[in-house]
C-alpha cells in the first residue's frame, strides 16, 4: 500500500511532463494497446533551433529530417581493410558470421522455450536474427565499401493482454540508441522495470525520453530502480509518454533485484528487434571498420597522395585517419591530433589493430596547433624543416576497471576500497582478482598507454588538412532527443569552429587542401563557415570534390528577431560542397563536407 502511495504521487509529479491531460488508469487499460507498443517518436526540439531550422529547410523537408533522426540507417557500411583483405573474402565471411549467429539464436531459443519438440533446423528458420544482404557500395571508387541492409521497422508482438499487461523494462535513451543500432541492453541502461521480473522473463523494452517540463526544462522524471506496475486502480509514471516508444522485446539475464544491484553485464539479450541491423562488434577485428558511408567520403574527398604528409586536426577516435592512411597504402605521414589523452589512445590502438605505420597521434589542442614560436614564420617550409617539440609524455599508465578507464591512483584506491570490503587475501589477489574483471582488450577498453603530447606544428607544414570539427552532432541517427542544443549554444559552436579553422589555415602549404566536415544538419556550422573562410581568407576557393553523393549546400542568410544574422552560399558556390540529407535517398547521417584549394598566401 506504501509502495501504491509512492506511485500515486510519483504520477501526479510527472503529470506536469506532458502537455496532454492524461487518462485514468482505466481508460488506460481500455486503450488500443496497437497504438501504444508501436515505434512512432517524434523529436523534441528547442522552439527557437525548431523556428530556425524550418526556416533554413521548409516547414516540410525540417519535418521528415527530424523524422529521418529518430530511425537509424536501414544498412550497416563497412570499410575493408584493404591493406590486409579484399572485399569479396570480407563479403564471404560476413555471410558465414551471419549464418552461425542464426544458429546460435536457435539453440538459444531452444535452452530458453518450453516447447523442446520443435527442431533447431525450423527454430533457424523461424529466428528473427534475418541474414541481411551484404553487397558492395555501387558508387565508383567505393568498391572496398560493404553495405549490410537491414530492415524496419517492424510489428512486434508484445503479446499484451488486458488483464495481463506485458512485463516491461524502461531504458535511457542512450542505451535505446545504441540498441536500435544493433546493440544488447546492458545493466547500466536499464532505469526502471515490471515488478516481479524473473531471470528468463520476456519484456517489452521501451524507452525513457527527457519530457517537457513547467519551467521549460527537460526532465526524464524516472528515478533509477523505480518499479512499474500497472493495475486498474494505478499506472506507472510516464506511462501515456511512453506510447509510440517501444524498440523491441529480450529476455532478461537477471532478475529486477539483480539488474538494479550490479553495474555491468548484459542486463537484456534482445529477441526481436523493431530494425534489425547486424552488430559487427568485435567481428573480423583488423579487417574490416565500421563507418559511415560521408566519413569513408571525406577521406575520399580530401585525396591523399603517397608520400605526402596529412594532419587530421581532430582525430579521435582515428576512423578518417585510418581511412586516410589506408588510401596512401600506408605511405607518408599521417599527424593525428585530439586533445583527449585517452582518444589519442583510441586512435594509437585503432591503427594498431588495423596495421597502419603511416600515422602519429598526438595529444594538442587543435585551437593551438600552430606552434607559438613560430607563429609569424609565415615562409614555405619542407617536413623535415618543421621542427616540432614534442614530449613523450610520461602519462599515467591508465587501465580499465569494471569497464572504467582509470588511473593507477584511482585503482590503488579501488583496491584499498575493495579490500575493506571483499574476501580477498592480499592486494595482490585482489589484483589478480581485478584483472579478471576487466574488459577485454577492445578498443574502447585501453589497458594503457603512453601518449605524445606536442607543442604545434610550423606554419605551412602541411600539404593537406582534414579539420573533422567537434560539432552540434545534430545529423548523428537514430537520436530520441534535440531540444539540449539552444541557439545560443548552435552558435558557439560556429564560433569555436571558426577559430580552428584559422589554425588549419595556417598550417597547410600554398597550393595545398583543406576539407572541412562535420555531423551536424546546422547551416550555422556548415554553409556559415565556409562563407567566413572565403570572405576571411581570399587565397581559399572551393573545389571540386569526388565522389560526390550528397546534395547540394544552403543558399542565402538567415536573419533572426534577437539581431543575429548568418551568411550562407552565394549562388554557384551550392554545387561545391556536400551536404548528407538524413531523409535523402542513401538513408545516410546529416553530414556536411567542403573542400578548399589553397592559393598563394599574402607575405
Ligand atoms: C567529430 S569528432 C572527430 C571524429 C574523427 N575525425 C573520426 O572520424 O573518427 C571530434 C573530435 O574533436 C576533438 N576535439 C574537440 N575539441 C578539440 C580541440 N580543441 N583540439 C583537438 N581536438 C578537439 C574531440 O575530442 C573529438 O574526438
Amino acid at each position: 500500500m506504501k509502495g501504491g502511495r509512492v506511485l500515486v504521487k510519483a504520477i501526479n509529479r510527472n503529470r506536469s511532463f506532458s502537455s496532454r491531460t492524461p487518462p485514468s488508469p482505466s481508460q488506460i487499460l481500455l486503450m488500443d494497446q496497437s497504438d501504444r507498443y508501436c515505434y512512432n517518436p517524434s523529436l523534441h526540439w528547442n522552439p527557437q533551433v525548431e523556428e530556425y531550422f524550418s526556416k533554413a529547410y521548409g516547414a516540410e523537408a525540417f519535418s521528415r529530417i527530424s523524422k529521418a533522426l529518430t530511425r537509424p540507417s536501414c544498412y550497416s557500411c563497412i570499410r575493408v581493410n584493404t591493406l590486409r583483405e579484399t572485399t569479396e573474402s570480407v563479403i564471404e565471411k560476413i555471410i558465414k558470421f551471419q549464418h552461425e549467429k542464426k544458429l546460435h539464436d536457435a539453440l538459444r531459443d531452444l535452452q530458453t522455450s518450453d516447447d523442446k519438440s520443435v527442431e533447431i533446423s525450423e527454430r533457424v528458420n523461424n529466428s528473427a536474427s534475418e541474414t541481411c544482404p551484404v553487397f558492395k557500395c555501387p558508387i565508383p571508387g567505393l568498391d572496398y565499401v560493404v553495405f549490410v541492409k537491414g530492415s524496419g521497422p517492424h510489428d512486434i508482438q508484445y503479446d499484451y493482454q488486458e488483464d495481463r499487461p506485458a512485463k516491461e523494462v524502461i531504458v535511457s535513451r542512450k542505451c535505446a540508441e545504441a540498441v536500435l543500432r544493433g546493440a544488447q541492453v546492458y545493466v547500466p541502461g536499464i532505469l526502471a522495470c515490471s515488478a516481479h521480473v524473473d531471470k528468463g522473463d520476456k519484456v517489452a523494452i521501451s524507452v525513457g525520453v527527457e519530457q517537457p517540463g513547467r519551467n521549460g526544462d527537460w526532465a526524464i522524471g524516472i528515478t533509477r530502480g523505480i518499479c512499474l506496475v500497472v493495475f486498474k486502480s494505478i499506472v506507472d509514471p510516464q506511462y501515456i509518454e511512453r506510447d509510440g516508444l517501444y524498440i523491441g522485446q529480450g529476455i532478461t539475464m537477471l532478475s529486477r533485484a539483480g539488474i538494479f544491484r550490479g553495474l555491468s553485464g548484459l542486463g537484456v539479450d534482445m529477441t526481436d528487434r523493431v530494425f534489425r541491423l547486424p552488430s559487427f562488434n568485435d567481428v573480423l577485428k583488423g579487417d574490416i571498420f565500421l563507418q559511415n558511408l560521408p566519413s569513408i567520403i571525406t577521406a575520399h574527398v580530401l585525396d591523399p597522395q603517397q608520400g605526402e604528409r596529412i594532419l587530421d586536426m581532430c582525430a579521435a577516435p582515428g576512423g578518417k585517419t585510418t581511412a586516410i592512411a589506408s588510401l596512401m597504402k600506408d605511405k607518408g605521414e599521417v599527424i593525428a591530433v585530439d586533445r583527449s589523452h585517452n582518444k589519442v589512445l583510441e586512435i594509437h590502438n585503432l591503427a594498431a589493430e588495423l596495421g597502419l605505420t603511416s600515422i602519429t597521434a598526438y595529444k594538442l589542442d587543435a585551437l593551438k596547433a600552430v606552434h607559438k614560436n613560430k607563429l609569424n614564420d609565415t615562409a614555405t617550409q619542407s617536413p623535415s624543416e618543421d621542427i616540432l617539440s614534442q614530449t613523450s609524455q610520461p602519462a599515467e599508465s591508465a587501465s580499465v576497471v569494471n569497464g572504467n578507464l582509470v588511473s593507477p591512483t584511482t585503482e590503488n584506491k579501488i583496491y584499498d576500497e575493495e579490500m575493506k570490503k571483499g574476501p580477498y587475501a592480499s592486494k595482490s589477489d585482489l589484483r589478480k582478482q581485478t584483472r579478471r574483471m576487466k574488459n577485454g582488450p577492445g578498443r574502447n577498453q585501453m589497458t594503457g598507454g603512453r601518449v605524445n603530447k606536442c607543442e604545434g606544428f610550423s606554419p605551412n607544414s602541411f600539404d593537406r588538412v582534414l579539420l573533422d570539427a567537434p560539432c552540434s552532432a545534430l545529423g548523428l541517427r537514430p537520436r530520441l532527443f534535440a531540444a539540449e542544443e539552444t541557439v545560443e549554444s548552435l552558435r558557439r559552436h560556429g564560433k569555436y569552429q571558426q577559430r580552428m579553422f584559422d589554425q588549419a589555415v595556417q598550417l597547410v602549404r600554398p597550393g595545398g587542401v583543406i576539407v572541412y566536415s562535420t555531423c551536424t544538419i546546422n547551416p550555422g556550422e556548415n554553409e556559415a563557415l565556409v562563407r567566413y573562410a572565403l570572405d576571411t581568407y581570399k587565397f581559399l576557393s572551393l573545389a571540386q570534390q569526388h565522389p560526390r553523393v550528397g546534395g547540394p549546400g544552403l543558399l542565402g542568410r538567415y536573419e533572426s528577431s534577437d539581431g543575429y544574422s548568418e551568411e550562407w552560399l552565394k549562388p554557384g558556390e551550392e554545387d561545391l560542397v556536400q551536404r548528407f540529407d538524413p531523409s535523402g535517398p542513401h538513408d545516410t547521417i546529416g553530414f556536411f563536407i567542403a573542400k578548399f584549394n589553397v592559393g598563394p598566401k599574402e607575405a
